[in-house]
């Protein structure tokens, strides 16, 4: 079996796609089948040395174009991102297993957006004056340099673009390397990058696990590095730029709360939880995974929630009517099945799911443990799966110490209807996106990121710009400058 839109070569860099066999094999696996769908090869020392001088050489010129110019090319990007959006999202679908209902409404959508945000935003990239009396001073905003992107495997053609959009709308380059187990889409985003009008050497992707990976950050011509990834990676990451002093964005894992009150919308409640543990078969950072339900609602909520995933479709993610798909890879599945071994051992109630699907693929239904507790180890670690800890709470500030007990603090969420409660909890939430009777919106216009061990830096939004660029001031005398002597 062949992926339809293969990509023609492992790497592409300096505005070419570029192939190198002496790179050991990475097989690109179909998480619905099982089957091999094409093969890559990790980049080779070479390859790593062709790519960092080519986005060095290319990144003075690219800086030296104007923010109008950059932005077009980035917008333009965007438009053949949504023509090509079928293409896409099956490459995405056979990449990632994740269901085509989802991937053509959002992956390469996402991209586009981020695109498009960014590329509208290149030409308004100033400084600012600051009068001084006679003398003034002003600033001008910098690109960092080379920047390196580090991809997940859960979106890879968003989180290629989240990086690269940003990055190059500074006047940055990139050297782009996805996960290993979906390499595939961010090669499409440098080829249609490229169509657009990109010079060559600003948007390269390199394939590699983490030995790649490595090399890339502790170059010393990289300036900035950002990570989308697990904490233990962030962590290795973090302190491998840190010996080169360079800028970081670490995207990393998280463990969110979701509460919902007995005041709330019980259906939109339930939407939420299932947008916050099911979408991408539970294979989202900020998913909501410990939902803390109040005890008056408690019976309803798990009765509404047992019903809408009845109607969950689970097979073929290439049928548009699948609604629910594989997970990534046999070991992603190895993972959280054995999690869901856990949460059985440690006497949770299994309400739904928790074993794998009898059918070829990596198949792990939507799985939901009730009578949860916070010490239990299905509440406390990142599953990175379809499994929902659904833990009771009745007060208010008991909810939300236990709802930021934790490492993490990536997403939270709150579904009531007192909106003086929602914004108080919002308040108190220790993470860094947060929802208020909704739950994983991402929209660009948005910061996105976590605080404590789920990150540092935000993407998307305005904010984005302060992590891929830097301010220089300029200070200027108007008159004679006295010296003491
Ligand atoms: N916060 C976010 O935006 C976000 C988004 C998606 C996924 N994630 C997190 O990512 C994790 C799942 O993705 P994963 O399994 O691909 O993560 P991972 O940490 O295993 O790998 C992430 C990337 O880091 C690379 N890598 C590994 N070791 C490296 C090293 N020493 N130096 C440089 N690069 C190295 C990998 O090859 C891969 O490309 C989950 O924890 C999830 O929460 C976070
Ligand atoms: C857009 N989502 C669904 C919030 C995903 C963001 C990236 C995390 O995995």
């Amino acid at each position: 079996m062949t992926c339809p839109t293969q990509p023609t070569a492992s790497h592409f860099i300096n505005g070419a796609y570029i192939e190198d066999t002496a790179g050991a094999p990475i097989e690109v696996i179909y998480p619905a089948t099982g089957e091999t769908i094409a093969t890559v090869h990790a980049a080779t020392p070479a390859l790593i040395e062709q790519a960092i001088a080519g986005a060095r050489a290319a990144q003075p010129t690219w800086a030296a174009m104007t923010g109008t110019e950059r932005g077009r090319i980035l917008r333009r990007a965007a438009d053949i991102l949504r023509e090509r959006n079928h293409e896409l999202s099956v490459l995405e679908t056979y990449d990632t297993g994740k269901p085509y209902q989802e991937t053509s409404v959002a992956d390469a959508t996402s991209g586009a957006d981020a695109l498009e945000y960014f590329g509208g935003m290149a030409a308004t990239l100033t400084g600012e004056h600051i009068q001084l009396g006679e003398d003034w001073v002003y600033t001008r905003r910098e690109p960092l340099g080379l920047c390196v992107g580090i991809g997940a495997w859960n979106y890879p053609i968003q989180i290629a673009c989240w990086k690269g959009a940003p990055a190059l709308a500074c006047g940055n380059t990139m050297i782009f390397k996805p996960s290993e187990t979906t390499p595939l889409c961010a090669l499409k985003v440098a080829e249609i990058l490229h169509e657009a009008g990109l010079p060559a050497g600003v948007f390269n992707v390199l394939q590699g696990l983490g030995e790649v990976g490595a090399a890339l950050v502790t170059d010393p011509r990289v300036d900035k590095v950002s990570l989308t990834g697990s904490v233990p990676t962030g962590r290795k990451v973090y302190a491998a730029a840190a010996q080169g002093m360079k800028h970081v964005t670490m995207e990393l894992g998280g463990k969110s709360p979701l509460i919902i009150f007995d005041d709330a919308d019980i259906e939109n409640a339930v939407s939420g939880a299932i947008l916050g543990n099911f979408y991408s078969s539970g294979q989202v950072c900020s998913n909501g995974t410990r939902v803390f339900v109040h005890k008056a609602i408690k019976e309803a909520f798990l009765d509404r929630l047992g019903a809408r995933l009845s109607s969950a479709v689970i097979g073929d993610p290439m049928d548009p009517n699948t609604s629910f798909g594989p997970m990534v890879s046999e070991r992603q599945m190895t993972i959280v099945l054995d999690y869901i071994e856990k949460g059985k051992a440690e006497c949770a109630r299994l309400v739904c799911g928790g074993a794998r699907l009898d059918r070829e693929g990596f198949y792990i239904p939507p799985t939901v443990f009730a009578d949860v507790t916070d010490d239990m180890v299905i509440a406390r670690e990142e599953i990175f799966g379809p499994v929902m800890a659904v833990l009771d709470f009745e007060d208010e500030a008991d909810v939300m110490a236990r709802a930021n007990d934790t490492e993490f603090g990536l997403a939270a969420g709150v579904f009531t209807r007192d909106l003086a409660r929602a914004h108080r909890v919002a308040a108190g939430f220790e993470a860094g996106a947060c929802f208020i009777n909704s739950y994983n919106d991402a929209p660009v216009e948005a910061p996105f990121g976590g605080v404590k061990a789920s990150g540092v830096g935000r993407e998307n939004s305005k904010a984005a710009v302060e992590h891929y660029s830097q301010v220089k001031s300029v200070y200027v005398r108007m008159g004679d400058l006295e010296a003491p002597f």
